[in-house]
C-alpha cells in the first residue's frame, strides 16, 4: 500500500448501502456475513482477511502486522482503512452492490474516520455474545482455522482489546440511533432470521 491519497470519487459516486459488523471475536460476524452475501449480493470484506493477505503478501509492513495481531492489539487505523478503501474501489470497479464492512470499526475513531472521508455506514450490525461462548467457539475453529491469534493467550488479549477498545463502539452507533444488537448465542439461522429482519428495513429505508 503506498501513502499517496487514495481517489474515492467512484466510491463515493456509486453511494451504495454500507454495513458496519461488529462483535467479538468468535462472534460469527464471518458465519453471519456468508449467509449475508448469499441472500443480499453485497460485497463482504473482512479487516481481518485483509490484514492477513497483507501479511501473507510478504510485505515489510506485514512482518510489523503479525506481530500485533498475534499480540490480540489493534493494528495502526490507517493501516486497515487504507486496505479496507482499496478493497472497496476494487469491488465497486465490479459494479458492488453495497458492503458488509466485518471487523472495523473496533474502534471509535475508526468509524468516524471511515464515515467522514467516505460516506456514513446505514447501519451497525452487532453479534453479542458472552465471553463464554466467544472462547469455546474460538478454541474450534482453532483445531481448523490455522490462524496464529487462535491460541489461549492470544485470545485473552482481543477479548481485552474487544471490551476496552471496541465496546464503546457499541455504544457510539446506539446513541446514533445506527445499531442493530442482535443476541447471537442461538442456531446460525436463528441469529440469521434476525440479522435479515434488520437489512430488509435498512435496505428499505
Ligand atoms: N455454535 C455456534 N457456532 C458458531 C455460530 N456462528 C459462528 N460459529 C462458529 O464460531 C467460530 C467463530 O465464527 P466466525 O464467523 O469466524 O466469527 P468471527 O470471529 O466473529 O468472524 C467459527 O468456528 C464458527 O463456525 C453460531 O451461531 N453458533
Ligand atoms: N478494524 C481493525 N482495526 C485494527 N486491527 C484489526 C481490525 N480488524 C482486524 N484487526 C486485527 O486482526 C485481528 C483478527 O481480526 P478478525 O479476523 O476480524 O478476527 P475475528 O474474525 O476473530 O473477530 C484482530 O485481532 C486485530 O489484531
Ligand atoms: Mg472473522
Amino acid at each position: 500500500m503506498s501513502d499517496k491519497k487514495i481517489d474515492l470519487t467512484p466510491l463515493k459516486k456509486a453511494g451504495v448501502p454500507i454495513f458496519f459488523i461488529v462483535g467479538g471475536p468468535g462472534s460469527g460476524k464471518g458465519t453471519q456475513c456468508e449467509k449475508i452475501v448469499a441472500k443480499y449480493g453485497l460485497s463482504h470484506l473482512s479487516s481481518g482477511d485483509l490484514l492477513r493477505a497483507e501479511v501473507k503478501s510478504g510485505s515489510s509492513r506485514g512482518a510489523e502486522l503479525t506481530k500485533i495481531m498475534e499480540a490480540g492489539q489493534l493494528v495502526p487505523l490507517t493501516v486497515v482503512l487504507d486496505l479496507i478503501k482499496e478493497a472497496m474501489l476494487k469491488e465497486v470497479a465490479k459494479g458492488s452492490k453495497g458492503f458488509l464492512i466485518d471487523g472495523y470499526p473496533r474502534e471509535v475513531a475508526q468509524g468516524d474516520q471511515f464515515e467522514a472521508e467516505i460516506m456514513p455506514a446505514k447501519l451497525a450490525v452487532y453479534f453479542e455474545v458472552s465471553e463464554d461462548t466467544l472462547v469455546k467457539r474460538l478454541l474450534k475453529r482453532a483445531e481448523t482455522s490455522g490462524r496464529a491469534d487462535d491460541n489461549m493467550d492470544t485470545i485473552k488479549k482481543r477479548l481485552k482489546t474487544f471490551n476496552e477498545a471496541t465496546a464503546p463502539v457499541v455504544a457510539h452507533y446506539e446513541k446514533k440511533g445506527k445499531l442493530a444488537r442482535i443476541k447471537a448465542e442461538g442456531t446460525v439461522d436463528e441469529i440469521f432470521a434476525e440479522v435479515v429482519k434488520h437489512l430488509d428495513k435498512a435496505i428499505k429505508a
